[in-house]
């Protein structure tokens, strides 16, 4: 029983996840911890492969590996509407001509799915895809749109150069009525089971870090701004249409995503939402 060393925990190296883990350390207490901070796709490999316990990972890589994670309640990144950091660029109006080859950034799982669905579902149709560094360039020097996540997509957005952007999260609420989670937090079952009491302690240490965070978020604007460029306005507008709570309406949309998903055959599998809390509850119903 217990590990002989500290709990690992992954990061998302992207603004977005900011409200969540922004001076986690702070938080923590006793909690003997490491943080690694990555982008998404990364952290989807690292829990998956057990080099972490605890991880902000891609929603669809939770969707592909439900049985071996446990959510943590109240900690995601949705939005119902704008999201403002996934976007389409395309070289011409998706109304007049369908892309035929889109360049999707290797860094994510959740947005490259929802572009599927969207094209199959929506558009009606059937692009090829190519993975890239996000690098919107290169990514459009051979295909008809890229998709970009996080800092890089924010970053392209404010170069006009001619392109046209659709913002996924807006148009998943405008076809579906719902919002979309894109992240999510998830420990691994067998961290649980090893060690019941730092997955609490490190759940509980997200958990204030979230809330004060998100009651101060003049320091993430002002780092926002210095490291990434923009301005205060921008980044005010941007952490406040995220949200970070995982709630009913956003879990909806989640579980919808994940409909589609099997329908497309992008996942084997339903999707059932296994909660950290549900499990410690049933545990003592069952002791
Ligand atoms: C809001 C965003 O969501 C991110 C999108 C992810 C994905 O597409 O797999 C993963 C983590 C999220 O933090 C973003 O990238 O801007």
């Amino acid at each position: 029983m217990g590990y002989n060393r500290p709990i690992t925990i992954g990061t998302i190296d992207y603004a977005n996840a900011w409200p969540l883990f922004h001076q986690l350390e702070s938080f923590a207490g006793h909690v003997n911890f490491e943080r690694f901070s990555r982008y998404p796709a990364e952290l989807n490999r690292l829990l998956q492969a057990g080099e972490l316990d605890i991880s902000a990972i891609s929603s669809y890589s939770y969707g592909l590996h439900s049985e071996s994670y446990m959510l943590l309640p109240h900690l995601s990144v949705g939005s119902t509407g704008p999201v403002h950091s996934i976007l389409l660029f395309l070289k011409e109006p998706i109304a007049s001509r369908r892309p035929s080859t889109i360049a999707v950034t290797s860094t994510s799982a959740t947005s490259v799915n929802l572009l599927k669905i969207m094209m199959e579902m929506y558009y009606d149709c059937s692009p090829a895809y190519v993975t890239t560094e996000p690098r919107l360039d290169e990514m459009l020097r051979d295909a008809d749109a890229a998709l970009l996540i996080g800092d890089p997509a924010i970053q392209a957005s404010w170069n006009d150069q001619g392109l046209h952007v659709i913002d996924l999260g807006r148009l998943w609420n405008e076809w579906t009525g719902l919002g979309m989670t894109y992240a999510v937090v998830a420990a691994r079952k067998e961290a649980v089971q090893a060690v019941p009491e730092a997955v609490q302690a490190a759940y509980a240490a997200m958990l204030q870090c979230k809330r004060h965070n998100q009651n101060h978020l003049d320091p993430l604007i002002r780092q926002a701004c210095k490291q990434l460029g923009g301005d205060a306005a921008y980044w005010n507008k941007y952490f406040h249409s995220l949200q970070y709570d995982f709630g009913s309406k956003l879990q909806e949309g989640l579980a919808l995503y994940f409909r589609y998903a099997k329908q497309l055959g992008l996942l084997a599998r339903d999707v059932e939402f296994t909660f950290f809390e549900d499990h410690q509850s049933a545990q003592k119903v069952k002791e």
